[in-house]
């Protein structure tokens, strides 16, 4: 079964279409890179593959259950499994990035000690062991692009979608969390990368099979091997 699939989609935000015909089919451990010009609609097909946005035309379904006719728990449900790293992550400035990571397992009703032993884990994995008594506003760009993708992670979920994850950091920290993703990938997970790094993408393709997509005349297509 795939994970995500839409089919003949198109989306309007009211102006002109700003994307028609796209049909991607996400198979469970597949990774792909989404990619395309600034504004070519890249961030608008995550949120659709989120469910956070409904098309225009087509259809979406995630994890073999179609959108729209969706309960609102059955959505809910849908999207627990899937990992959302947004563009520009915001967190909680008041809470440590520790409490902040670990808001899905509260807002999930975990119980404290269950919650630290996956936290713990977790803040290891990301290199962020050191901070987690920080706040937010104290984390350099890098940083919170790792705490962001922690905390999407932290359920657990069959599917990450990241809108532009290495965006505003240097190559060694987009080198570190591209590590992260085909780690995420090899644990058997589906991955979505939104992002314009050619440069990301072919150090992505010596590592993993990965498949590029590209948004071109508001149509998705398969990018060819010369990427
Ligand atoms: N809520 C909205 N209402 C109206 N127009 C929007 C809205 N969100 C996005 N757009 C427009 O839709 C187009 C596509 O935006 P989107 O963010 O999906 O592109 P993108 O490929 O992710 O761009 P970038 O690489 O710059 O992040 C842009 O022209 C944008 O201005």
């Amino acid at each position: 079964m795939l994970v995500i699939a839409l089919d003949n989609v198109a989306y309007s935000y009211g102006g002109g279409e700003l994307l028609a015909g796209v049909t991607l089919e996400l198979a469970p451990g597949s990774f792909h890179f989404l990619t395309g010009p600034s504004g070519a609609g890249k961030t608008t097909l995550l949120k659709m593959c989120f469910g956070e946005l409904v098309p225009t035309s087509g259809r979406v379904e995630l994890f073999g259950q179609r959108l729209p006719g969706m309960t609102r728990d059955a959505l809910a449900g849908a999207r627990r499994r899937i990992g959302l790293v947004p563009q520009d992550a915001r967190f909680l400035d008041h809470l440590t990035v520790a409490e902040n990571i670990s808001l899905p397992l509260t807002v999930a009703g975990q119980d404290m000690r269950a919650q630290k032993a996956n936290l713990d884990e977790l803040l290891a994995w990301v290199g962020l062991t050191h901070r987690a008594k920080a706040t937010p506003p104290e984390l350099s760009g890098g940083e919170r692009q790792r705490a962001a993708l922690a905390r999407a992670v932290i359920l657990s979920p069959d599917v990450i979608l990241a809108d532009e994850p290495t965006g505003n950091v240097d190559w060694e920290m987009s080198q570190r969390l591209l590590r992260l993703l085909v780690e995420l990938n090899r644990m058997g997970k589906s991955v979505l990368v939104a992002s314009h790094d050619l440069a990301l993408i072919r150090a992505a393709k010596t590592q993993t099979q990965v498949r590029v997509l590209r948004i071109s005349n508001r149509r998705l297509q398969f990018a060819g091997a010369d990427l």
